[in-house]
């Protein structure tokens, strides 16, 4: 597989100004980057994440490490190596509001030096792709927040560089227009090679775009790893366990100290928990607990987990996961 990025050992602190405290926010991150593939980079709020974003697109200097994108380090061949990445960043749509979503799409194909003509094919299809074809001829100073968006996706995309970056892509927009967007999203992905990075908090993007992800805690990496990987990982992990009755709150307390993702769904007779082990083993610790209660379980089933409950798991766990 052929790397574009290579990020070698990057490491970033601030200083607060008031306390002159310094913050490592970035501490020692290596990853690479694969051609043709969807990362996703995650991490908990504070992570790391927005700052090892802008290292990569050339906003914010390393203190230590290397970032080379498409073999050209980003310190000694800036130019010619940002020209190889373009960004949508979180809050910055980088659109002009008093032209219309057409003159966007084909201002910024000038910028990168496509011509009018060279870009006419592309353009029709990322306004057909993004369902912006209606909306062509019109500012996008009154567009929708979810479609000024779109556009600032299809723009990104029209500059047909080799590694797209796109910061929280879905990020305060209503459920309908997330949607919408993983989907136009999905067939990008499934129909064109794009290399892209994700970033982002909202998990069905992750697990239904990225085939690998790199998750970030407190500045270092915890995971490198394939998104169908983790899942299969910790689905063999999750069980749902049906119960006579109901919990009571003593004992809710007292599973969810033990397995932190529990949880409970109660009906009229039974209340189903669902647990993730870390360990097969553990299960017998969850009957121990239920049989000093005096629980009476009616069966136990595999379960299949979602991406959510993989981040939380891992994040919650802070360690590194072995893979077989
Ligand atoms: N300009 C700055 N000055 C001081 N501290 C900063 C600055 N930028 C980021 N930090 C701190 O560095 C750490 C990492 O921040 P960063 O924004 O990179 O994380 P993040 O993973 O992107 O978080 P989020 O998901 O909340 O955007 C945090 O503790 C943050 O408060």
């Amino acid at each position: 597989m052929e790397k574009i990025i290579e990020v070698r050992g990057i490491e970033k602190s601030y200083v607060k100004r008031k306390t002159k405290e310094i913050i490592s926010a970035v501490n020692n991150v290596t990853f690479n980057v694969y051609r043709g593939e969807v990362l996703g980079l995650l991490g908990p709020n504070g992570a790391g994440k927005t700052s090892t974003i802008k290292m990569i697109c050339g906003l914010l200097k390393a203190d230590a490490g290397t970032i080379s994108i498409n073999g050209l380090d980003i310190n000694t061949q800036r130019l010619k190596a940002l020209r190889h990445i373009s960004a949508v960043l979180e809050g910055n749509r980088n659109l002009y509001w008093r032209l219309t979503v057409r003159e966007n799409l084909e201002y910024f194909a000038g910028n990168r030096g496509f011509s009018r003509k060279e870009v006419a094919p592309q353009v029709e299809k990322l306004l057909e792709q993004f369902h912006l074809k209606h909306k062509e001829n019109e500012l996008v100073n009154g567009l929708s927040r979810g479609m000024q968006q779109k556009l600032a996706i299809a723009v990104t995309l029209l500059a047909n560089t080799d590694v797209i970056l796109l910061d929280e892509p879905t990020l305060g927009l209503d459920v309908e227009i997330s949607y919408e967007l993983r989907e136009i999203l999905k067939n990008i992905v499934k129909d064109e090679k794009r290399t892209i990075i994700i970033s982002s908090h909202d998990m069905p993007v992750v697990q239904e775009l990225c085939d690998r992800t790199v998750i970030i805690n407190k500045g270092t990496v915890i995971i490198d790893e394939k998104v169908e990987n983790l899942l299969n990982l910790f689905d063999t992990k999750a069980y749902a366990i049906k119960i006579a009755g109901s919990l009571n709150m003593k004992l809710k307390q007292q599973m969810i100290q033990r397995f932190p993702l529990s949880s409970f769904e109660s009906g009229e007779h039974q209340t189903v928990v669902t647990v993730n082990l870390e360990k097969s083993e553990d299960i017998y610790g969850l009957f121990d607990i239920f049989r000093s209660e005096g629980v009476v379980v009616e069966s136990i089933d595999r379960t299949s987990i979602d991406f959510e409950q993989v981040f939380m798991q891992i994040v919650k766990g802070e360690k590194r996961f072995e893979m077989a």
